[in-house]
């Protein structure tokens, strides 16, 4: 099989450059704004800008339970400029080193803290969210069909709140709706309840939605128990951790009429072991799914589906790498251990699985359709 060249960020006024060299010094402009941290940690973050811009690939200097497992995933690339490293190894390698400069490993008054909360909890209770979740006491109106489908596109176009995605000066805010896939496709991947395996993505609004899916799936008996996969610590600014489950779901069954109805639904089946919640450490990591440990392959053998949310999990789920966008999405996951969706707004450079016709009409157009964030896909595969 051919192997398209891996996605970078070295080429200047690349998608991936330009997160390197105009989004990470936004994001970590509102993160110091967002915390009173001390000179040190300032200069920690500025030296990481000036080593992920300009440098060379460091060795981490802390002592973090996973020090050990990054050593070995980070060994081929230290002493290399970062500019020649993937995309993918890149920034996963950034966020980690930027954990390590707010103390999140280290003893003391920050460890465990994680420093996205304020930009989580801001989006968790802005009006946009509020708006979104008032709107599910439409769902009780609607028939099972179009519930189904209401559900699923709320749990794609969620994907649009990312918060270091907003940070882009390609997000365009629009959505001109799905370029390929549909909710009845999502839907037809479902047989025989099952254990049925969503790996999450962000947090707040697209979680909540997410939490809205999870509760269809059992209430309409595709799930016999789903297991709910989230980050095992912060992650691209927004990415969901158990905390965030915890604040959100207790947002949900706060809230009046449906969304309460929903979260309060959420909370028994955890309470009843209908749905587990799994962190996993590969969810950090800067590899492909294609080459996941042996004990979360094991997981994904034993499910009856899973879900992949969001732009970061597509990339490794297919391969971070410029494949040619009609590639069939199948033979991308040809390496995944049971029938497969990804629910995903486009939002950086790689694409599959799509029509040719459809490709040729977005490359006409005078957008950078793959990281406007206004389109979206529905890819299954079984
Ligand atoms: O995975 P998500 O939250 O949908 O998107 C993650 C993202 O914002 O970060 C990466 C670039 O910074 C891209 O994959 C994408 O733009």
């Amino acid at each position: 099989m051919v192997v398209a060249p891996w996605i970078g960020i070295g080429e200047p006024g690349s998608f991936g450059w330009r997160v390197f060299h105009e989004r990470h010094p936004v994001m970590i402009e509102r993160l110091c704004s967002a915390h009173p941290f001390g000179p040190d940690v300032r200069d920690g973050l500025s030296a990481l800008l000036r080593e992920s811009t300009e440098g060379d690939v460091a060795p981490l200097d802390d002592d973090a339970p996973d020090h050990q497992v990054w050593a070995e995933w980070a060994a081929d690339q230290l002493g290399r400029p970062w500019a020649e490293t993937s995309f993918l190894f890149a920034e996963s390698y950034f966020f980690r080193k930027l954990l390590a400069v707010t103390g999140f490993f280290a003893p003391g008054p920050w460890r465990g803290v994680d420093p996205f909360t304020p930009m989580k909890r801001a989006e968790l209770h802005n009006d946009a969210t509020a708006e979104t979740l008032k709107a599910l006491d439409e769902l009780p109106h609607l028939d099972g069909a179009e519930r189904d489908a209401a559900v699923v596109q709320a749990a794609v176009w969620g994907n649009q709140a990312d918060l270091a995605f907003q940070l882009s000066t390609d997000a365009g805010g629009g959505t001109s709706g799905l370029i390929s896939g549909s909710p009845e496709e999502f839907w037809s991947l479902f047989g025989e309840p099952g254990a049925v395996h969503l790996v999450a993505d962000n947090a707040a609004g697209e979680l909540a939605a997410d939490l809205v899916l999870v509760d269809r799936l059992l209430a309409t008996g595709r799930a016999g128990h789903v297991v709910l996969h989230v980050k095992p610590g912060p992650y691209y600014v927004s990415d969901a951790t158990p905390t965030d489950v915890l604040e959100v779901l207790n947002h949900l069954a706060g809230l009046p009429g449906e969304a309460g109805e929903i979260g309060a639904r959420v909370q028994n089946a955890l309470r009843a072991g209908d749905i587990s919640v799994r962190s996993h450490p590969f969810f950090c990591a800067p590899k492909e799914f294609s080459e996941m440990p042996r004990d979360l392959r094991a997981e994904f053998e034993s499910a009856a589906v899973t879900i992949f949310k969001g732009d970061l999990n597509y990339r490794r789920l297919v391969g971070d790498r410029h494949w040619p966008a009609t590639r069939p999405f199948a033979d991308a996951v040809s390496h995944f251990p049971g029938p497969v969706a990804a629910l995903r707004v486009l939002k950086s450079e790689v694409a599959v699985g799509l029509d040719v016709d459809v490709v040729s009409s977005l490359d006409a157009s005078d957008e950078p359709w793959r990281t406007t964030g206004a389109h979206a896909l529905i890819h299954t595969s079984r």
